[in-house]
C-alpha cells in the first residue's frame, strides 16, 4: 500500500528506544509532502515525494491536504464494562463527589453489580462496540483493566472478554489484572486482599490472561501498604505493576510504583514536591489522564513542573463509566494542551510514543519508523498538526489503516 501526497507525516523517528522526557518532549518530528509505503502489515518506507521511486502498489491513497499519524497508543483504559452510570453523573453536578458516591455503593461497586449479573458474550459485544468506536477516533493499542468484576470468576470474565477484543479486533490489546479496584460490600478489607492475593492472582495467571497488574491505591481503596503486597504477589506470578496513583489524594502510590519498579504510575492529580523528585531516574512512565481530571473537575497533573524535573509525561484516556467515559484520544490531546498547557507536539508525543513506552510496545508502535506495525490514520484536510488539539472535540479522523489494512466505515 502507498499513501502519497502526504501533507505532514507525523513522529517519523529511526528505530531505537524512544521514550521522550524532559525538553526532548517538544519535538515532534513532520516530514513534508511525504510518502508512506506498507508491506506485509508493517511501515517498509516513508520518504519526501520528491525521493519516491516506486509508483506501482496495490492499493494508493491519496492523501492531498491531509496528514497522517501514527495510531495513538492508549495506556489506561476500563474498556470492559456492562453499563455506563449518567445517574452518577447527575449526582455530581447536583454536589456530590467520587468520594460520597462511592460510600454510598455507587462507582465501582455499581459497575460491578451490573456487571456480575452480564453473560460473558453480552459484556464482550458491548465492549467490542466500544472497541470499534475507539478505532474510529485513532487509537490503534490499548490497554484494558479488570477491576468490575470483584469475584475470582468475574474478573477472569472480564480478562477474557480483554484478550477476545485483541483477538477479534484489529487493535493490540494489553491487559491488566486490577482485582484491588474496590472492596465489595460484604467482604472485610483483609478478605477480600486475601482473596485477591490467593485466589485471583493464581487463577489469573493460570490462563495467562494479564500482562499487567493494578491497584487503586487511594484513601478508602487500597492503602500504600497493601499496595505494595498485592503488586508483590502479582510479580511473582508474573505481572508487572502498573498503579492507579494519587488521584484523590497524596496516597502514597508514586512511591509504591518507584519502589515496585512499576512500568506506570496513573493519575497524578495530587502531586506534591517529593513525589516528582521520588521520579526522577526511575524508569517509571508517569501517565496523566485528563479526561479523568476534566470529568470530576479534579486539578490537573502539574505536567509543566514535571517536564522541567526532567521527567517524561504519558497520556492516557481513562475510558472508564464513572470517571471519564470519553476513549476520544483526540480530546485528551485538547485538554492536555488546554488545562495542563502543554504543546501540541508535547501532547502528541505523550499519547504516542511514550504510551508505547508504557505498554512495552516501543519497539512496535507510538511512531512512524522502518519496521513498526503499520497503524496509521490519516487525518481530515486541516491546516496543521497544532489544529488537531485546537479544535477541540472536532472529528479528526478520516482514514484508519491498522496491522497494514483499510478500516472500511471506521
Ligand atoms: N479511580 C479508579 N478507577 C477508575 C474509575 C472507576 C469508576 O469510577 O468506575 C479511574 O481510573 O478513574
Ligand atoms: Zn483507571
Amino acid at each position: 500500500m502507498l499513501i502519497v501526497n502526504i501533507k505532514g507525516l507525523v513522529q517519523v523517528r529511526e528505530p531505537g528506544n524512544h521514550v521522550l522526557a524532559g525538553d526532548a518532549m517538544a519535538t515532534l518530528p513532520v516530514l513534508p509532502d511525504a510518502y508512506l509505503a506498507i508491506k506485509d502489515g508493517i511501515i517498509a518506507d516513508y520518504g519526501s515525494m520528491s525521493s519516491l521511486l516506486v509508483r506501482h502498489a496495490t492499493q494508493t491513497l491519496d492523501a492531498t491536504g491531509r496528514f497522517v499519524f501514527p495510531s495513538f497508543v492508549d495506556s489506561h483504559t476500563h474498556l470492559v464494562f456492562a453499563a455506563s452510570r449518567e445517574e452518577e453523573f447527575v449526582m455530581k453536578i447536583k454536589g456530590a463527589t467520587y468520594a460520597d458516591i462511592a460510600a454510598k455503593g455507587g462507582g465501582i461497586l455499581n459497575s460491578a453489580r451490573r456487571l456480575q449479573q452480564m453473560t460473558e458474550d453480552e459484556l464482550f459485544e458491548r465492549t467490542l462496540t466500544r472497541a470499534h468506536e475507539i478505532v474510529r477516533t485513532g487509537t490503534g493499542a490499548v490497554e484494558i483493566k479488570s477491576g468490575y468484576g470483584l469475584t475470582v470468576r468475574d474478573e477472569l470474565k472480564m480478562l477474557r472478554v480483554a484478550r477476545r477484543i485483541g483477538r477479534e479486533t484489529p487493535l493490540t490489546v494489553k491487559t491488566t489484572f486490577l482485582g484491588a479496584h474496590a472492596v465489595p460490600k460484604d467482604t472485610t478489607q483483609k478478605e477480600y486482599i486475601d482473596l485477591v492475593i490467593h485466589d485471583m492472582i493464581p487463577a489469573v495467571a493460570a490462563e495467562q490472561l494479564a500482562d499487567y497488574i493494578d491497584v487503586f491505591c487511594e484513601q478508602g481503596f487500597f492503602t500504600a501498604e497493601e499496595t505494595e503486597r498485592i503488586v508483590e504477589a502479582g510479580k511473582q506470578h508474573g505481572m508487572c505493576p502498573r498503579i492507579h496513583a494519587n488521584q484523590l489524594h497524596r496516597s502514597g502510590g508514586v512511591q509504591v510504583g518507584v519502589k515496585t519498579k512499576a512500568v506506570s504510575v496513573d493519575h497524578l492529580e495530587n502531586m506534591g514536591d517529593e513525589e516528582i523528585e521520588a521520579l526522577q531516574n526511575s524508569g517509571v512512565m508517569p501517565t496523566a489522564l485528563p479526561g479523568a481530571a476534566f470529568f470530576l473537575n479534579l486539578p490537573f497533573p502539574p505536567a509543566r513542573q514535571m517536564l522541567q524535573a526532567g521527567l517524561p509525561l504519558a497520556i492516557a484516556s481513562d475510558y472508564n463509566p464513572g470517571s471519564a467515559p470519553s476513549g476520544n484520544m483526540p480530546l485528551m490531546i485538547s485538554l492536555a494542551c488546554i488545562k495542563m498547557k502543554l504543546t501540541p507536539e508535547e501532547a502528541i508525543n505523550a499519547a504516542t510514543l511514550n504510551t508505547a513506552a508504557a505498554l512495552e510496545l516501543h519497539t512496535t508502535h507510538g511512531s512512524i519508523t522502518r519496521g513498526k506495525v503499520a497503524n496509521v490514520f490519516i487525518t481530515h484536510p486541516i491546516p496543521s498538526v497544532a489544529h488537531v488539539p485546537y479544535a477541540f472535540g472536532s472529528p479528526v479522523v478520516q482514514d484508519v489503516i491498522l496491522n497494514g489494512k483499510t478500516i472500511s466505515n471506521p
